[in-house]
C-alpha cells in the first residue's frame, strides 16, 4: 500500500483540477450523511449478463456527485499484474513509479459494482449516465462519479472505463 504522503495532486501530470469550495463543502457533507447511515437511493441489482450493476432508486439530477471511488491505494507499479478489474487511477504521475491507484478488492463502497459503456458502439455511448472526474481536494487526488445527465429512477448507472488511459477492453460489453 501507498502511505496517505504519496497522493499529493501537486504530483500529477499536466496537473488535476481544484475542487471548487462549494463542492468540497457538498462532499464533506456526503461523508458526513454516510457516517450517520443516510446512504444515497442507489440499489445493488444482479444481472446474468453484466453481473452486480448499481441503479437509480429515485430520480437523480444531472451533476449530482453519486459516490467517491473508495478502496486501498497503491502504487500503480505495485498492481501492474493484478487481475482486478476494478483498479482507478487516482494520480497519474509525471514520473510514473509516483502514479498511484484505488484498489477495491479488499475495502470499498458501492462504486465498484458501477458497470461500464461499451466504447465501440453507440448504444454504448448513450447508455452514460455518469463521469467520472478526479479533482485535487484539499492537496489530494480524489475520484468521483458524478451524473452527467438527469438520471431516471430505476435506470443502472454507467461510466466510461476508459477516460484516461484506454487500456479497460469493453468490445464485450452490453
Ligand atoms: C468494476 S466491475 C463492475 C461490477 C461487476 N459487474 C461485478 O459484478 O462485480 C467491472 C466488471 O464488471 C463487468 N461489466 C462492467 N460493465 C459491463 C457491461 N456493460 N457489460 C457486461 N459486463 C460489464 C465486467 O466483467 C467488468 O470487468
Amino acid at each position: 500500500m501507498a502511505p496517505r504522503s504519496a497522493n499529493y495532486a501537486a504530483l500529477e501530470d499536466g496537473g488535476v483540477q481544484v475542487m471548487s469550495k462549494e463542492d468540497t463543502e457538498t462532499l464533506h457533507l456526503c461523508k458526513k450523511m454516510m457516517e450517520r447511515g443516510d446512504w444515497p437511493p442507489l440499489l445493488v441489482v444482479f444481472d446474468t449478463k453484466e453481473g452486480f450493476t448499481v441503479q437509480a432508486d429515485i430520480f437523480i439530477w444531472d451533476l449530482t456527485i453519486i459516490t467517491e471511488y473508495v478502496g486501498d491505494v497503491d502504487y500503480l507499479r505495485n498492481c501492474e499484474n493484478d487481475d482486478g478489474d476494478s483498479i482507478m487511477t487516482l494520480l497519474s504521475a509525471s514520473n510514473p513509479s509516483q502514479s498511484i491507484v484505488v484498489c477495491p478488492d479488499q475495502r470499498s463502497n458501492i462504486a465498484r459494482f458501477i458497470n461500464g459503456i461499451n466504447n465501440y458502439t453507440p448504444e454504448g455511448k448513450k447508455k452514460q449516465n455518469l463521469k467520472c472526474v478526479r479533482y485535487d481536494v484539499g492537496g489530494e487526488c480524489r475520484v468521483l462519479l458524478i451524473a452527467n445527465r438527469d438520471i431516471r429512477k430505476g435506470e443502472r448507472l454507467y461510466y466510461d472505463y476508459n477516460g484516461l488511459e484506454n487500456e479497460y477492453p469493453t468490445q464485450h460489453f452490453v
